[in-house]
């Protein structure tokens, strides 16, 4: 795991989305012209989704071979298909309905109505990644994750001092206890979250500030998630001058 964290400061939450979508289809081509497939994890909240619709109305992403991407999420609310509440719903609405993707590609997890029981749900998941894992591995080789995080420092849907956040073993865990509504999700656990290339963390708005200045700071992962979000690579924080106000000076790259 590298100790390699980056902080980009933008100056709004327009101009983050807009430059983390440039990024994002500049990263993929490269990563495309180096593997025949590309691993991208997606996630949820207001933030991570201008971002999708960014990608979308970007002219460049024409250039982007999406068959070869396959898709995943970092968690998933355990709703129905149709709520408005899933994250993978969101994604499709901004991004995922409106360029050339391969549907076989698109990993959703499981809503209530296609598999009832929580935990299978879960198993189910586990299951997908496994399938799609090379030789050896339980999961696939992840290119880039994007993640949101919560006020609280929660990221995906691992929150502070639930159990989900110690899991070592199971690769999806269940959370039925979910402090930010709705009680029931899915999520990736640590160990799946820090096995991925590259993690990007797009954050907004001043209730980001503590949470993002804890997980700069050492913060314990039990109590701010966000601090255990180190992808293998590279890790960056792309936040708007809201979210950047605790981030030290010394630890901010020039962005724009
Ligand atoms: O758990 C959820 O219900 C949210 O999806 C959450 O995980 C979200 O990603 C962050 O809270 C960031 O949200 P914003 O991007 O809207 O700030």
């Amino acid at each position: 795991m590298t100790t390699d964290r980056r902080v980009l400061v933008h100056p709004d939450k327009d101009s983050l989305a807009g430059a983390v979508a440039a990024r994002f289809i500049t990263k993929i081509i490269d990563i495309l012209d180096e593997y025949d497939e590309a691993h991208v994890v997606l996630s949820g909240g207001s933030v991570n989704t201008a971002v999708l619709a960014a990608i979308k109305n970007s002219p460049a992403q024409n250039n982007v071979d999406w068959h070869r991407i396959s898709f995943w999420w970092g968690d998933e609310r355990f709703v129905e298909a149709s709520s408005a509440d899933r994250n993978d719903l969101q994604a499709r609405e901004a991004l995922l309905n409106h360029i050339p993707v391969d549907e076989a590609k698109i990993h959703a997890f499981a809503s209530t109505d296609q598999i009832a029981d929580i935990d299978e749900a879960a198993a189910d998941y586990a299951r997908q990644l496994d399938e799609a894992a090379p030789d050896g591995a339980r999961y696939p080789r992840f290119d880039i994750m994007f993640l949101g995080v919560g006020p609280d420092g929660h990221i995906a849907s691992l929150f502070p001092g639930l159990a989900g956040i110690r899991e070592t073993e199971k690769t999806v865990v269940s959370v039925l206890n979910s402090p930010k509504p709705p009680p029931l999700r899915l999520s990736l656990t640590l160990p799946v979250i820090q096995s991925a290339d590259r993690i990007w963390l797009v954050m907004a708005g001043a209730d980001k500030a503590s949470p993002l200045g804890l997980a700069l700071a050492g913060a314990s992962i039990e109590e701010v998630p966000a601090a255990g979000a180190q992808g293998r690579k590279r890790t960056v924080f792309f936040v708007d001058k809201d979210a950047a106000a605790e981030v030290p000076e010394s630890l901010i790259a020039p962005s724009y």
